[in-house]
């Protein structure tokens, strides 16, 4: 028999480029409301998907993650993808903290848009099958059109999506806060107060070090 696992831990991974609190609100709310005990933010040092340009350096972005999670015991961050290989791929990632982990039991946690591309992901089909995936809405990613999707009609790909109907998938209605990163460099570029778009201290930083201007 395999031993009891300790903790469930969600693994929320992204570039927090720089953290906002859309982020925030969703990493509160699993752990809080969806049923887990902890949630790591993951920083990924290099998005297989994205373009590293406009990429801050991996310790000013932890840094700012850092701060964020000062009031909030149960969210921690990670810098474990900062010694991997890049870009990174999650399935990687995922094998190497149960290695170094054993106890945990880890889930994942995205957001529709994520799970509409998750057929694009090395490896995806070992992710759905080992681990659990707490998926929250997106606003303009309808839960409807994924439940048993086999048509492409969503997916121009083909019927590759994966289905909001899989047995490892987990829907929570989690609050739907419509800004991004992007949003918030080109903003502070354009010399825009976006002050409510981030936690205080995180503002205070970024300001500081005259990031994204
Ligand atoms: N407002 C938001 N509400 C909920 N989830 C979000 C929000 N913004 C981003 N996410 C999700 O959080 C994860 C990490 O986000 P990421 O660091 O890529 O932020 P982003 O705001 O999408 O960044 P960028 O605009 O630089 O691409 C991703 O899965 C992303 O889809
Ligand atoms: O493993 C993959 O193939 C893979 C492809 C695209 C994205 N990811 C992970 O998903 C995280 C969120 O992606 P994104 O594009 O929504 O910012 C990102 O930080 C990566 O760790 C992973």
């Amino acid at each position: 028999m395999s031993p009891k696992k300790n903790k469930k831990i969600g693994l929320y991974f992204g570039t927090f480029n720089p953290i906002h609190v859309g982020h925030l609100t969703i990493a509160n709310h699993m752990v809080e409301f969806g049923g887990l005990d902890e949630v790591w933010m993951v920083v990924t040092p290099h998005n297989p998907h994205k373009k590293k340009s406009t990429l801050l350096d991996n310790h000013h972005r932890i840094a700012m993650v850092d701060i964020a999670l000062e009031e909030y015991p149960k969210i921690k961050s990670s810098k474990v993808e900062f010694d991997l290989p890049q870009p990174n791929y999650t399935v990687n990632t995922l094998a190497v903290l149960d290695e170094k982990y054993p106890r945990q039991q880890f889930c994942l946690i995205m957001g529709e848009d994520n799970l509409k591309n998750l057929h694009k992901w090395k490896n995806y089909e070992v992710i759905l099958d080992r681990y659990e995936i707490f998926v929250y809405p997106r606003v303009n990613t309808p839960l409807a059109p994924l439940k048993g999707e086999t048509t492409g009609k969503s997916h121009p790909e083909g019927a590759k999506g994966v289905s909001a109907e899989h047995p490892t998938i987990r829907l929570v209605k989690a609050p739907i806060m419509e800004l991004s990163s992007t949003f918030i460099r080109k903003a502070i570029k354009e010399d825009k107060n976006i002050r409510p778009m981030l936690p205080q201290n995180v503002w205070e930083y970024l300001d500081e070090m005259n990031f994204y201007r």
